[in-house]
């Protein structure tokens, strides 16, 4: 059995969505300590952290928001940023700047167990920062309005079925890598 470590619900959801039928995964929540540092630094860590209390195979996952005007903020800090000044806050953030581009980085950390190497796969979803729309949900979803679009009239993340999400999002690309290399 691998366990995903994460205490974030909507995460939990899409990704048994996504690997239903293919790998299962059962949840445990331990409250990680996230360091800072680059994306693969904080995700390397928290999956170390994780598969030490578990004792087996273990997978963990970031996700970081990056502005391309900001030079890549507020990155694996997006958590915080939404906590302390909104969705509202993250498009103040940006009014000064025409680039409203974005991406959507999502990176899982997979181990065997303690002292086991940890193995990085990140999957990549590009797209912009939008006033909200859609129902507040999960996350920052009803602010990003993803470059790729299934049809004429553009939606954020929070205005798609959650299968239409699932199909192009950040995570969705990032578990296709995970399932390939667990499954070789
Ligand atoms: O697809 C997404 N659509 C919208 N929002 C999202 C998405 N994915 C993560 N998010 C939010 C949750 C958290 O505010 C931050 C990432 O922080 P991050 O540390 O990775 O997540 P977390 O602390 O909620 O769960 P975990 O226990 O797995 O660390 O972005
Ligand atoms: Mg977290």
């Amino acid at each position: 059995m691998l366990t995903f470590v994460t205490g974030n619900k909507n995460k939990f959801k899409e990704v048994s969505k996504i690997l239903e039928g293919k790998i299962e995964i059962e949840n445990q929540d331990i409250d990680a300590p996230e360091v800072q540092g680059s994306i693969e630094d904080v995700a390397r860590a928290k999956c170390e952290y994780a598969a030490r209390i578990v004792n087996g195979p273990t997978i963990t996952e970031d996700t970081a928001l990056c502005f391309n005007a900001l030079n890549g903020l507020p990155g694996v800090y997006i958590k915080w940023f939404v906590k302390g000044i909104g969705l509202d806050g993250l498009n103040k953030l940006l009014v000064a700047f025409e680039d409203k581009s974005a991406d959507a980085i999502c990176t899982f950390a997979y181990t065997e167990g303690p002292n086991k190497p940890v193995h990085i796969l990140q999957g990549v979803c590009s797209g912009k920062i939008v006033n909200p729309r859609g129902p507040p949900t999960f996350g920052w979803d009803s602010v990003f309005e993803p470059d790729e679009q299934q049809s004429d009239q553009p939606k954020t993340f929070a205005e798609m079925d959650p299968s239409e999400k699932n199909q192009i999002s950040h995570r969705a690309k990032a578990l296709k890598k995970l399932q390939d290399f667990l499954l070789k």
